[in-house]
């Protein structure tokens, strides 16, 4: 298997697509409204703690603003990314550290437990909003931090357990805590995994639609596009006109200046045609010196025009060979009922007659005109 491109890197916070940074912002949008209505229902009941009643405000400030960072900043999201993820564990970690500390005696019961439940939070936030590695690092510290800290000052007396038993409860949420980070790290591995195949299948999709010279389109994808143009000609009825072009005497420049400088052709020719098409236009290697060109929403007489501007050009143009090289076009527009081989069969009529009467000239096929492989071009 050919090696993947630089691109093929584990995902990275930062190069999210778009539909990552709408997800984020409505999980930020989300957090807000979560904290707004803990808010109003712990101050109906009479438990707002006077630490929340900074830290919420706060909260919500930081994740509205984040929200709206990644709406009309995104270049920001790196920095979005990292503060929601520092203000939430802050938080988290230092509520936690002041329901067990700030009073004298045991811990207020339903202060600790409304801390324990949302704790989970701290790490799902990590991986989704931070790279594995970063997200890994975060978790770890938020660990160690939290229950190192937690049992050294259970064990030495510092906080009061009181009737509760705090230690078994703490211990609980430890291993609960540390399956959790496990789970979350079999599910980032799972998504890096996801990512990879689904760019190493695009990637292959790419290689194999396009010419590896040129990078043009290539004979199966031209095939594909124009299947589904003749289709949008037979519902809509589109007109469709395909140009057929072939490089004049094109052996000869092979022989006289080597087969890199044919390649070299190829590849200029190639640009200088882009240039000269529409972005509904679709341009193609048929094989060898051949280019076809899908000309979208163009009737015969418009796709004459187009021929016949790709024909100067190319004869004006300097290749970096030092010698003119000039095109045989041929050109047939699409007509309904028509199969696509069919089509392409035409405009190859017509290129034929365009290099018997010669070459360096644009021929086109009517359908109207008698039958015949010369009479039906002009
Ligand atoms: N350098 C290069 N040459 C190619 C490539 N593909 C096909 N060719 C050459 O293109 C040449 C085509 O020669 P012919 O079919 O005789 O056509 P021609 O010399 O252009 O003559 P006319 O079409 O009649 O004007 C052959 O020598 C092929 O080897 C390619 O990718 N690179």
């Amino acid at each position: 298997m050919p090696s993947l491109p630089p691109s093929m890197l584990p995902h990275q916070p930062g190069s999210g697509p778009n539909a990552e940074l709408r997800m984020l912002r409505n999980l930020l949008m989300a957090g807000c409204v979560a904290v707004l209505v803990n808010a109003l229902l712990e101050l109906s009941h009479g438990r707002l703690s006077p630490w929340d009643r900074w830290a919420y405000p706060l909260i919500t400030v930081v994740f509205a603003c984040g929200a709206a960072l990644l709406h009309w900043r995104p270049r920001w999201e790196r920095l979005v990314r990292r503060v929601t993820v520092v203000t939430l564990n802050v938080y988290l970690g230092a509520a936690l550290y002041l329901v067990l500390l700030a009073q004298q005696g045991p811990p207020d019961l339903y202060q600790l437990v409304s801390n324990l439940y949302w704790l989970p939070l701290t790490y799902g936030c990590a991986f989704i909003f931070l790279s594995r590695r970063d997200a890994l690092i975060v978790s770890a510290c938020m660990y160690v931090t939290l229950f190192g800290g937690i049992f050294w000052l259970l064990q030495h007396g510092v906080i009061d357990p009181g009737p509760v038993p705090l230690g078994v409860i703490l211990s609980n949420v430890a291993i609960a805590q540390l399956i959790y980070v496990v789970l979350l790290l079999a599910i980032s591995n799972l998504r890096l995994d996801y990512l990879r195949t689904r760019e190493r299948a695009e990637w292959m999709q790419q290689i194999a639609a396009s010419d590896p010279l040129t990078g043009l389109a290539n004979r199966r994808a031209l095939n594909e596009r124009l299947v589904g143009s003749m289709a949008l000609l037979e519902r809509h009825g589109q007109p469709l006109s395909l140009l057929m072009l072939d490089i004049d005497d094109f052996k000869q420049i092979n022989d006289e200046h080597g087969h890199a400088s044919g390649d070299a052709v190829l590849v200029e020719l190639a640009g200088l045609m882009s240039e000269q098409l529409r972005v509904s236009d679709q341009l193609g290697r048929w094989g060898g010196e051949e280019f076809l060109v899908l000309a979208a929403s163009t009737p015969l007489e418009a796709a004459l025009e187009l021929a016949e501007r790709i024909r100067s050009a190319t004869q004006a143009y300097r290749f970096s060979h030092g010698r003119p090289v000039t095109v045989s076009i041929g050109v047939a527009q699409a007509v309904s009922g028509e199969r696509p081989e069919q089509l392409v069969a035409r405009a190859d009529v017509a290129l034929y007659e365009a290099k018997r009467l010669g070459r360096n000239q644009v021929r086109l096929h009517r359908m109207d005109a008698q039958p015949g492989p010369h009479a039906d071009t002009r």
